[in-house]
């Protein structure tokens, strides 16, 4: 494309935030400026960095007069914004006042576009700036632009990953080391895949944001945050592992976006994350350490998987720098920005319309008579077993034994119901776990 005869020389880069992501992206704006000078056709200068303390220690040092903590004044100035702060407020006023301004924005921060993506859709469809956020979902893997672009003449069906890398690194640490859950956690932390507050982590949230983002690339409509059915980690139990682990499967905390057909027929999205056993040799059953795979199912393409980083600074910067060089090609060498409007919408159902398989652990009186009125309940429910074990309790406090069923596919809201019946039996004095089955 032939460069514009009035174009820039450089560009003004504003970067908000100034942790692990924000400093990996100061360093490569540093330190790779020739290369970058060379794809965009211009100078990006970065003009100055926002963070709240401008003494804190980082994991790399941009030249000290950068650092600013008047994000507003850097905004007002900018070519181009970073935004990598994280949370809702300050980040949603200061993106909005960009976009506002017809200013392109690129963020990683997920949880704002899960709550108030359409909001901020609009403010770039009427300006006509961009919005990029590749690095918000999967870190480093590209899987948005493939999700927008390159499956744009397809039917996508399903989205399925792993991604969140907190959570990977913490389950596959204690499945594959015997390591301690706030242990694994720690080194998460350590290491930059968490959250400010992990708990966003290990219960799911993070997971559910990328969901409704990935869903709303997919299906071409905006969904949310609170239309995705959210389970995190907290509640596995090392008897959950041995449980998969015996019937040849792991646990992996799967997001996923579906289309579905509900009861009464219609049509529409179901969401859900939770933690979910995948069969051994599934494709995503080895994805390890902070990793993160997705895997799309579209009516043509067939399967395809998205493989790499998914969190840690320097692989999340690596996607943050992709869609800031595609904005600035884009001003030095003019074009439209190329926006796709959502085509068909897709109503958000009720995940409890979604079909899957189950692992349910019971606690049971060891007496005759009790697989039957087990097998019963199941029966009733419409839900059929597809298999059963029973393991002697070794505990002298918790005499009795577990049943471990795997169920046949089911439609949720079955299986709950299923669970709910259990729960009512004498016999059964608990219902230990209940778990999601996919890829079988
Ligand atoms: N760490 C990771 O692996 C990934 C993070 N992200 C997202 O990227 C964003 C940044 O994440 P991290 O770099 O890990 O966070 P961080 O907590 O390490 O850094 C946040 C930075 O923003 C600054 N900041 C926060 N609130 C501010 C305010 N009110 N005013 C001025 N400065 C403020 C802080 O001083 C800090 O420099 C988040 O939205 C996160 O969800 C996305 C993908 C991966
Ligand atoms: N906390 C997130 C960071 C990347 O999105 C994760 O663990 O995946
Ligand atoms: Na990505």
């Amino acid at each position: 494309m032939p460069q514009h005869t009035d174009a820039p020389t450089a560009l003004k880069v504003a970067l908000l935030g100034g942790g692990t992501v924000g400093s990996q992206t100061a360093r490569i704006l540093t330190e790779d400026a020739d290369i970058l000078r060379d794809r965009v056709g211009a100078d990006l200068e970065l003009t100055g960095i926002a963070v709240r303390d401008t003494g804190a220690t980082r994991d790399w040092q941009a030249d000290p007069a950068l650092y600013t903590t008047d994000a507003e004044a850097l905004v007002d100035g900018a070519d181009v914004v970073i935004e990598l702060m994280g949370g809702i407020e300050p980040a949603r006023t200061l993106i909005l006042r960009a976009l506002a301004a017809g200013t392109s924005v690129v963020t990683g921060n997920k949880a704002l576009l899960a709550q108030h993506g359409e909001e901020l859709y609009a403010a770039a469809a009427a300006t006509g700036a961009q919005l990029s956020f590749e690095a918000a979902v999967a870190g480093a893997i590209p899987i948005l632009r493939p999700l927008r672009d390159s499956l744009a003449g397809d039917r996508v069906t399903r989205v399925m990953g792993i991604a969140n890398g907190t959570t990977n690194y913490i389950l596959d640490k204690m499945d594959s080391e015997g390591a301690g859950f706030d242990e694994a956690l720690a080194e998460a932390q350590r290491l930059g895949y968490a959250e400010a507050d992990p708990t966003a982590d290990v219960e799911g949230h993070d997971a559910a944001a990328k969901a409704a983002i990935l869903a709303t690339l997919a299906f071409g409509a905006p969904y949310t945050l609170d239309q995705v059915a959210v389970s995190g980690i907290t509640a596995i139990t090392a008897e959950d592992n041995e449980a998969a682990a015996d019937a040849g499967y792991v646990i992996k905390l799967l997001a996923i976006a579906e289309r579905a057909r509900a009861a009464d027929g219609a049509e529409g999205a179901v969401l859900r994350v939770h933690p979910t056993l995948l069969p051994r040799e599934h494709p995503l059953a080895s994805v390890r350490g902070a990793f993160n795979a997705v895997f799309v199912e579209a009516e043509n393409a067939g399967e395809l998987m998205f493989y790499g980083p998914g969190a840690g600074g320097a692989p999340t910067a690596s996607a943050v720098m992709g869609d800031v060089v595609s904005i600035a090609q884009r001003i030095v060498r003019g074009g439209p920005a190329r926006l796709r409007t959502p085509v068909a919408e897709l109503p958000a159902l009720d995940p409890a319309e979604a079909v899957t398989s189950g692992l349910v652990v019971l606690r049971v009186a060891d007496e005759p008579g009790v697989l039957r009125r087990v097998a019963g309940v199941f029966e009733e429910q419409g839900v059929s077993i597809e298999t059963l074990r029973q393991v002697q309790s070794e505990r002298d406090d918790a005499p009795g034994a577990s049943l471990r069923l795997i169920t046949h596919r089911a439609r949720q809201r079955d299986l709950d119901a299923t669970v709910e019946a259990l729960a009512a039996l004498d016999a059964v004095h608990e219902v230990a776990s209940v778990l999601r089955v996919e890829g079988n």
